[in-house]
């Protein structure tokens, strides 16, 4: 398999705001054309992290480094050079109101002298990929919020950057234009490559897009991985997270939760088990959950206690992953 090239290192990140350490140790790399997803409650980090990484905030010690250039060795012209490689999407957007669609999107091709030529090229381009060709003349302020964030995105992309920070990019947004939105970042992915970093407190962002993730909390990184294994393992970071596991236990027997990442696997699992087994057990709580690639089912299972070793036997002749779980 081919090697995947490295966009951005950050090793031992500390970063603090006067006697706050905010960010303490952080450890992240993200390859090229990764979907990378930061989560974590209000407060963890996240959006700081973003800023650390397009070169918006300093930082004390550590080092972040992007497309191989440490960006700590980058003075005020370099510094321009990178960011031009970084675009940005908000929760609130910040477009400006009284320009249009187009003038929006134009603005990073007017700082950065682009003749007028190529800026009408590639702003045309771009409407077409974000759909808003009839709306290019519209004022920002008569969108709605899901055209706006088009055409945020498309603002974005303008300089044909590297690398995309969204951050909480749908949060202020109904669920069919999240996901019409979702969708959009999934097309420039494919196509385009371009690697995305996803701040965001939605669970379902991360499943539906990322690769990679971790979870920051109160300023540390505490799981970082493919976004199954994540999920698979249930750290305690993710726990904190999510919650502790909303059905009711039942006061007798042992409660044992399966994770199973096959599809086939996970339909089957009952009917075979009943079948290879014949003993009874009672299923508490089960769920589906669709991941960029895949679906993982997660069932809770009440055994009596007699049960409880033929079951395990047969978990572990299937490969199952499994954990016993303790009324709370
Ligand atoms: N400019 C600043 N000056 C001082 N403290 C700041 C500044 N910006 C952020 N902080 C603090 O840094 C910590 C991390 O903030 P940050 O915005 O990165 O968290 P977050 O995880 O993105 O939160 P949210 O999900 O609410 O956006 C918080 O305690 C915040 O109060």
């Amino acid at each position: 398999m081919e090697k995947a090239f490295r966009m951005i290192t950050i090793e031992n990140l500390h970063k603090r705001y006067h006697d706050t350490e905010v960010l303490k140790n952080i450890n992240i790399t993200i390859d090229d054309g990764d979907i990378y997803g930061l989560i974590g409650r209000s407060g963890a980090g996240k959006s700081t992290l973003l800023r650390c990484i397009n070169g918006l905030e300093t930082f004390q010690s550590g080092s972040i480094v992007i497309d191989g250039v440490d960006i700590t060795t980058l003075q005020d012209k370099s510094l321009r050079e990178l960011r031009k490689n970084i675009g940005m999407i908000f929760q609130g957007f910040s477009l400006i109101d009284r320009k249009t669609v187009y003038e929006n999107i134009a603005i990073p091709l007017e700082c950065w002298h682009i003749p007028k030529p190529e800026q009408k090229e590639r702003i045309e381009k771009l409407l077409k990929i974000v759909g808003l060709e009839s709306k290019r003349d519209q004022k920002a302020r008569d969108l709605s919020g899901g055209q706006k964030q088009r055409v945020a995105i498309a603002r974005a992309m303008v300089m044909n950057p590297k690398i995309l920070l969204c951050d909480e990019a749908t949060s202020a947004l109904d669920p069919k234009t999240t996901d019409e939105i979702l969708e959009l970042l999934l097309q420039l992915n494919k196509e385009y490559g371009i690697t995305i970093i996803m701040v965001t407190h939605q669970m379902s962002v991360i499943h539906r897009m990322c690769t990679k993730m971790s979870i920051l909390e109160n300023g540390h990184c505490m799981v970082s991985g493919d976004v199954k294994e994540v999920f698979l393992e249930q750290p305690e970071a993710l726990q904190n997270l999510v919650g502790i596991l909303e059905c009711n236990l039942p006061e007798t027997g042992i409660n044992i939760e399966i994770l199973i990442t096959d599809e086939a696997v996970g339909q089957q699992f009952h009917s075979d088990l009943s079948l290879s087994l014949k003993k009874p057990y009672k299923l508490i709580n089960s769920s589906l959950t669709h991941y960029r690639e895949g679906v993982l089912s997660a069932f809770v299972m009440n055994i009596s206690e007699e049960c409880l070793e033929e079951f395990l036997a047969y978990f572990d002749a299937q490969h199952l992953s499994y954990k016993r779980i303790e009324r709370g």
